[in-house]
C-alpha cells in the first residue's frame, strides 16, 4: 500500500509522514525533497529560475513513478492535487490511499507565518494579516481538490503523533 498526505501548506504533512512512516515500518518520502533532488535546485530557486508552471510540470510527470511504489508514505507538496488529474491518478491508483490533513486558516497562518520565506507561493506576504486573507481565498479553491480524499482528519488540536496514529486507526 502506499499513503498519500495531502493538504494545505503547514498542515504537517512532512512532519506527520515521516512520523507515521516509522511507525508502520514504511518507508518514507517526501515529494518535495525528492523533486528538489531530481530537478537538482530548491523549490524556492525552481519558483525564480523556471517559474511556476515549470515546477506543476515537474509534480505531474514525477507523480507517475509515486504510483508504482509499495510500502511507501508520501507527503505530497501542497499543490500537488489540485493540478491536471492528479487529484483522480492518486484516488484511482490501486492500493493507495490518500488522507487530507485539514486544518483551519488560523491554524495555517499561525504555522507558515515563522516560515513563509521556504514557501514561494507565500513568502511575499509581509503581515499576517495578508497571509491570512490569501490561505482563506487559496484554500477555497484548493478545498475541492482536497476534498477528494478517501479520508479527512481535522488536525486543528492534535500533535503530530495524534494524527500519525489517528491515520494508522483509519488504514487498519
Ligand atoms: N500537529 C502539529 N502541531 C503543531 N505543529 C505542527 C504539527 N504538524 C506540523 N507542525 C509544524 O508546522 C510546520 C509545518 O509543518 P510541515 O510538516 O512542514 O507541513 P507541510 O509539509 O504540510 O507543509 C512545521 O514547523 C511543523 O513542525
Ligand atoms: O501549496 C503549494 O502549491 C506548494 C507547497 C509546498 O509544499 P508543502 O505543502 O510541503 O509546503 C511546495 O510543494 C511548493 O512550495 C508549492
Ligand atoms: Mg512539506
Amino acid at each position: 500500500m502506499i499513503v498519500f498526505l495531502i493538504g494545505y501548506m503547514g498542515c504537517g504533512k512532512s512532519t506527520v509522514g515521516e512520523i507515521l512512516a516509522n511507525k508502520i515500518q514504511y518507508r518514507f518520502m517526501d515529494f518535495d525533497n525528492y523533486l528538489e533532488d531530481s530537478i537538482g535546485m530548491s523549490i524556492t530557486e525552481t519558483f525564480k529560475q523556471k517559474g511556476e508552471i515549470f515546477f506543476r510540470k515537474q509534480e505531474y510527470l514525477h507523480l507517475e513513478k509515486l504510483l508504482e511504489l509499495d510500502h511507501y508514505v508520501v507527503a505530497l507538496g501542497g499543490g500537488t492535487p489540485c493540478y491536471g488529474d492528479n487529484i483522480t491518478r492518486l484516488t484511482g491508483a490501486n492500493n493507495a490511499k490518500v488522507i487530507y490533513l485539514k486544518a483551519s486558516v488560523n491554524t495555517l497562518t499561525d504555522r507558515l507565518y515563522p516560515e513563509k520565506s521556504k514557501r514561494p507561493l507565500i513568502s511575499h506576504l509581509d503581515s499576517k494579516e495578508a497571509l491570512n486573507d490569501f490561505i482563506r481565498k487559496h484554500l477555497f479553491e484548493r478545498n475541492y481538490y482536497y476534498n477528494q480524499a478517501q479520508a479527512t482528519i481535522n488536525i486543528d488540536n492534535l500533535t503530530p503523533q495524534q494524527v500519525a496514529d489517528n491515520i494508522i486507526e483509519i488504514l487498519s
